[in-house]
């Protein structure tokens, strides 16, 4: 007798099909507790196409305004400004997962019920981010989506639900969350073809809709699709459209991907125009059986798990956000006129350091693959003096910090003697009857020629220090932490507990620390941003001491 799993898969199935999805090459299949259900390859392809599924199946802003039902009350709530694109995905979600007969069933019974992004996090796994930017982001985000919930979701709920007939049903802020993240973790940006999207291109897009099967679970959309409702980026013949698309969100994801998706506009490649496909990137013949993954792109571990409730250890493509806190500007001297400097230069308070930018500068980790991704360019140093006063310093190739970001930190650094001589030299260029406008690169020139980049490199060394420090308050050091995950015993629902270290031998096996999932996931995180912070720190520090040595010497 088949398992309830199986169940849900073989409905899962038959409404993938009488929706005009091919299966050509692969199965969905369950994978294990931590990744959940995955495609895998079942039979050779010879144009390597596995999947096949039609675009009206998306699940998109007009998708949702076109729906029978609700489309017509979801396009005035968003009309009227009440939603957003994004919103109305959402609201489509959390009120078909409440209906009893949505034509949506098989697809929603098949989605996670649980998740392990930080929005889902017990308060003690909470704890282990403490320090951390995605402590503070999951913070806000939980207030902000309780406060959406209750002052507008929760009656936009129940006000589509009274359409079905449904209004006994109870709302509850799970259900909205539980809708929250399967957008976040499924959604893609969808490139359509603008024939597809816009109606006065019909013709062309009539000839794509698959023709139904006649069996009652196809979902039915009605017709037009109106300009206005639109909320994407166009880009010649392609409409950039943010959706959900069944059967090909059950792919996993791995920076070395056995498939990518397209988009088949006209069926050249599929045979079914108006359609998104899976396509092996393998040169041989896939093995049966075997992952079909795509990449979900190159993301550190802080973006990983915030949106798909997962981590790589080491992650290669890792990033340190730095900012200088807009708070403090307000309390240190000539805040007005560093302000108003600050505006002119488009200045940016925060600055994110990828790991890879460590590879060019004073410590190289030499552990990087190079070339694979270009995170970590950094945008050459710009400065130059017009008088030649102050030379470009000698380390100036080996600095891994963005010069954008320097600019912001020299003009808060400046002094009282150089607030004054910038403005003597900015007056200069202006002229006395004002000939000239000030650009961001004549500001920031100045600033440099008078005062270097000393200044900046301590307070970059202070933001550093103090970001180390708050990591390691309530965690310890990086040590600690790696010491934690060599000993993690992680406990995975409904299944054998995973060790993804070896211990030795007996005694230490009996050393090992239980924990779950999300709190290992939130070590790994922690531990990867407490190491950025250091090397960023040694970086700094070194940057710091040659500026230094170098103004003592020029500066008479
Ligand atoms: C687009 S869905 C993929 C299908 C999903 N596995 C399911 O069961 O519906 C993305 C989610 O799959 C899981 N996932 C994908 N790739 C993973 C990976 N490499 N490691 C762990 N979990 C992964 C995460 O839970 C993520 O939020």
């Amino acid at each position: 007798m088949a398992t309830p799993e199986e169940a849900k898969l073989e409905t899962f199935f038959q409404w993938l099909q009488a929706n005009g999805v091919e299966l050509r090459g692969c199965k969905i299949k369950y994978c294990d507790s931590r990744k959940g259900f995955g495609i895998f390859s079942d039979k050779d392809v010879s144009d390597g196409v596995l999947l096949v599924v039609p675009l009206d199946l998306a699940i998109t802003p007009m998708r949702v305004m076109q729906d029978p039902l609700l489309g017509p009350a979801c396009r005035s709530m968003f009309e009227e400004g009440h939603v957003d694109d994004r919103l109305l995905m959402m609201l489509l979600l959390t009120v078909e997962r409440l209906r009893k007969n949505s034509l949506w069933k098989p697809y929603l019974d098949m989605l996670p019920t649980t998740f392990h992004n930080p929005l889902w996090f017990s308060d003690d796994e909470l704890q282990a981010l403490r320090g951390t930017t995605l402590y503070r982001a999951t913070e806000l985000q939980k207030k902000s989506l309780v406060s959406l919930y209750e002052t507008k979701v929760k009656d936009l709920v129940k006000k589509l639900l009274t359409l079905d007939g449904a209004s006994e049903i109870e709302v509850r802020y799970e259900d909205f969350l539980w809708a929250n993240s399967v957008f976040w973790s499924r959604a893609l940006n969808i490139p359509m073809p603008r024939s597809y999207v816009f109606p006065e291109m019909q013709e062309a897009r009539e000839s794509c809709i698959p023709e139904g099967d006649g069996k009652g679970s196809q979902v039915k959309q009605s017709e037009n699709l109106t300009k206005e409702m639109m909320c994407t980026t166009t880009q010649g013949d392609t409409v950039w459209v943010e959706g959900l698309v069944p059967g090909i969100d059950f792919c996993n994801h791995d920076l070395k991907p056995i498939a990518t998706w397209e988009v088949d506009g006209t069926g050249s490649t599929t045979g079914a125009p108006c359609c998104m496909y899976l396509q092996s990137a393998s040169p041989s013949p896939l093995q049966i059986d075997q992952e079909i993954s795509i990449s979900y792109g190159n993301k550190g571990n802080e973006e990983l798990l915030y949106l798909y409730g997962f981590v790589i250890d080491d992650n290669t493509d890792d990033y340190l956000m730095v900012h200088y806190p807009a708070e403090a500007l307000n309390t240190i001297s000539f805040s007005e006129s560093k302000s108003q400097l600050l505006e002119v230069q488009k200045a940016e308070m925060r600055c994110l350091l990828p790991k890879a930018l460590l590879e060019q500068g004073f410590f190289p980790l030499g552990t990087q693959n190079k070339g694979e991704n270009n995170n970590g360019k950094v945008d050459q140093v710009a400065n130059y003096s017009w008088s030649g006063q102050r030379k470009t310093p000698s380390y100036v190739n080996k600095l891994v910090f963005p010069e954008k970001f320097m600019t912001t930190l020299r003009t808060i650094a400046m002094q009282e003697d150089e607030l004054y001589k910038v403005s003597s030299m900015l007056e200069e260029l202006v002229g006395p009857e004002g000939e000239r406008e000030l650009s961001d690169t004549d500001v920031q020139a100045a600033i440099w020629e008078v005062c270097g980049d000393s200044g900046a490199f301590q307070i970059l060394v202070d933001l550093l220090r103090v970001k180390l420090m708050d990591l390691e308050e309530g965690s310890g050091t990086e040590e600690s932490d790696l010491d934690l995950l060599k000993k993690a015993l992680i406990i995975d629902s409904h299944e054998n507990n995973k060790h993804p270290s070896k211990m030795e031998n007996e005694s230490e096996e009996q050393e090992r620390i239980v924990m779950s999932r999300n709190k290992w996931s939130s070590i790994v995180y922690r531990r990867g941003q407490k190491q950025l912070t250091r090397l960023f720190l040694k970086e700094a520090e070194h940057a710091l001491q040659l500026s230094q040595n170098e103004q003592d010497f020029t500066v008479p």
